[in-house]
């Protein structure tokens, strides 16, 4: 192991990385080729890297560090937790793209399960939720490639997968998992899966997919730290299945159980929601009819077995887009957020007109996957004011729940008394009242409603990250806004579900540092 400033530019440092890295690749027991495959790269390529001959981008080494469960090079220590020091009070200027999303993202991962041939994702978040799933897709056998560039995924699904082999570690860590359920049920007529994990949001029943899978023939029995899943196929009828919440994923497992069956199935109460439209515009490229995409009944006619090699840009992340622009609305800067999918967004824009924002947009584009539509919008300083009514989300096309948060920062910068109501989560609201910590004044009514008065005048202070990923990034953008400094502690959540967040708001000219304890 060696600590390094920067990456090696010179022959012989980078050798001695190389000459680390044949090191702990012999040590695991792999050849060059399968490290490669691992990696996202070609075999020549890691020989280079070996013989010293290339140099290597931060984001490649840290990929070939995961592959080889190794530190090659550290910045700091690692098993120590991370931190972030900010120098608020500044304005950002310039302008920044969105991703795209994480939501979108494990879903066709997880639908990728379906196809027996090649799905290639482009410009997938590299993000650890994304890591997650795929690491419990590898572990069943699938073979999940990263582009040499590390932005693009091919997946290829075997003809037999390693159910018992399932990483139960990584499917515990992420909610996520739960939505191998539809495709799974296609293929087995027994089968197990972790249970779910994620953020500390207070408890998510996983009710809704149970009795959203049920009409399909699927039983789950609860023990011991697993779904333990019996189906009776139902090939061939119609299927009408009513969800009893109008939940994102709950709404993607039966669309997945429906595509993977011979027959038609309607689902009513569907969440026509971002990531719901991206699965269902892949499952079209697969040769599945989805009708109603966009609406809340879907008519879906499947097929028991898909084979086809499709490529699939995910949509871009109205809730990046929402993090971003609070960025500029907080520090009361000019700039502009690029690819935001102005669908997914009206109404938090709307509202954040009312609040008094100026904010300009461009003429709509569309994006690589040519479905969802895109704007640039540039924020303005503005004199914010508080609401006359209550801010709450609504499943889409109401104001997305994930979003939210966002809006609790915001009333903190805006004059008079905002009241913020979270009903859908049981326990996101009470991470928002950390912005006590920066100077806001946020009072808890209950579990699920804030009163925030502002102006706040921000101060920097010390806060450690809520454990959960929204509030942790409200907190990191108040600290944006307050004069100071500020040390956000133990951040690790952030990256479940942004990448490189730290480095672009320091594009936008963020004074933002990490160091470990
Ligand atoms: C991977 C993914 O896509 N995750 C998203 C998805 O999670 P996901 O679909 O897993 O969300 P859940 O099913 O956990 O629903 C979130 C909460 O909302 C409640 N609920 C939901 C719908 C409804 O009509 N009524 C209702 O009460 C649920 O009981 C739960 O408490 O949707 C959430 C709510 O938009 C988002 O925060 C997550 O980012
Ligand atoms: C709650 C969230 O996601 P997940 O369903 O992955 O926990 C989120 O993205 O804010």
């Amino acid at each position: 192991m060696t600590d390094v400033d920067t990456l090696p530019t010179t022959a012989a440092p980078l050798r001695e990385v190389g000459a680390l890295i044949r090191g702990a690749r012999q040590g695991k027991g792999l050849t060059q080729s399968q490290l490669a495959e691992r990696v996202g790269t070609s075999q020549s390529a890691i020989n280079r890297i070996e013989q010293g001959g290339q140099n290597m981008s931060l984001d490649l080494l840290s990929r070939i560090s995961a592959a080889l469960d190794s530190e090659i090079v550290t910045f700091g220590d690692s098993r120590k937790n991370s931190h972030l020091r900010v120098q608020g009070g500044a304005k950002l200027h310039g302008s920044i793209e969105v991703k795209s999303s994480k939501n979108g993202a494990v879903a066709l991962l997880c639908a990728a399960l379906m196809n027996r041939g090649t799905t290639r994702l482009h410009r997938v978040a590299r993000i650890v939720e994304v890591d997650r799933i795929i690491d419990v897709l590898r572990s069943l056998g699938v073979q999940v490639t990263w582009s040499a560039d590390g932005n693009d995924v091919e997946i290829k699904v075997p003809e037999t997968l390693k159910l018992d082999a399932i990483d139960e570690e990584a499917g515990r860590r992420t909610r996520s998992v739960l939505m191998f359920l539809g495709p799974l049920l296609g293929r087995f007529t027994q089968f197990e899966l972790p249970y779910a994990g994620g953020c500390d949001l207070g408890t998510r029943t996983v009710e809704p997919h149970l009795i959203a899978l049920r009409p399909f023939g699927l039983e789950v029995e609860a023990g011991a730290g697993w779904y333990h899943a019996t189906v009776s196929p139902k090939s061939g009828e119609q299927i009408t299945v009513i969800l009893t919440e109008r939940g994102d994923t709950v709404t993607e497992n039966a669309i997945m159980a429906a595509a993977v069956r011979d027959g038609v199935t309607v689902i009513r109460n569907a969440s026509p929601n971002y990531m719901v439209q991206d699965l269902c515009f892949y499952l079209q490229l697969l040769g599945i009819e989805v009708e109603g995409i966009g609406s809340t009944t879907l008519r879906i006619t499947g097929k028991s077995r898909v084979e086809a090699d499709v490529d699939y840009w995910p949509g871009e992340d109205p809730v990046e887009a929402m993090s971003l622009l609070t960025a500029g609305i907080v520090t009361n800067s000019e700039i502009t957020v690029t690819r935001v999918p102005i669908e997914f967004m009206e109404i938090e824009l709307a509202t954040l007109s009312e609040m008094g924002l100026k904010y300009t947009i461009t003429p709509e584009y569309l994006a690589k996957n040519e479905r969802t539509r895109l704007v640039d919008v540039t924020v303005h300083p503005s004199e914010l004011r508080a609401p006359i009514d209550k801010i709450h989300p609504m499943p889409f096309p109401g104001l997305n729940i994930d979003n939210l948060p966002f809006f609790a920062v915001i009333a903190a910068c805006a004059t008079g008394e905002t009241l913020i109501h979270d009903w859908v989560y049981e326990g996101r609201a009470i991470h928002l009242t950390d912005l006590t910590r920066l100077g806001a004044n946020v009072k808890l009514r209950d579990p699920h409603r804030l009163d925030i008065t502002g102006p706040t005048h921000w101060s920097g202070a010390e806060v450690s990250c809520p454990p959960a990923l929204r509030p942790a990034v409200v907190i990191l953008l108040a600290m944006l806004a307050a004069k100071g400094t500020s040390v956000l502690r133990n951040v690790d959540i952030i990256a479940r579900g942004y990448e490189q967040l730290q480095e672009r708001l320091i594009s936008l000219g963020a004074s933002i540092e990490s160091f470990r304890d």
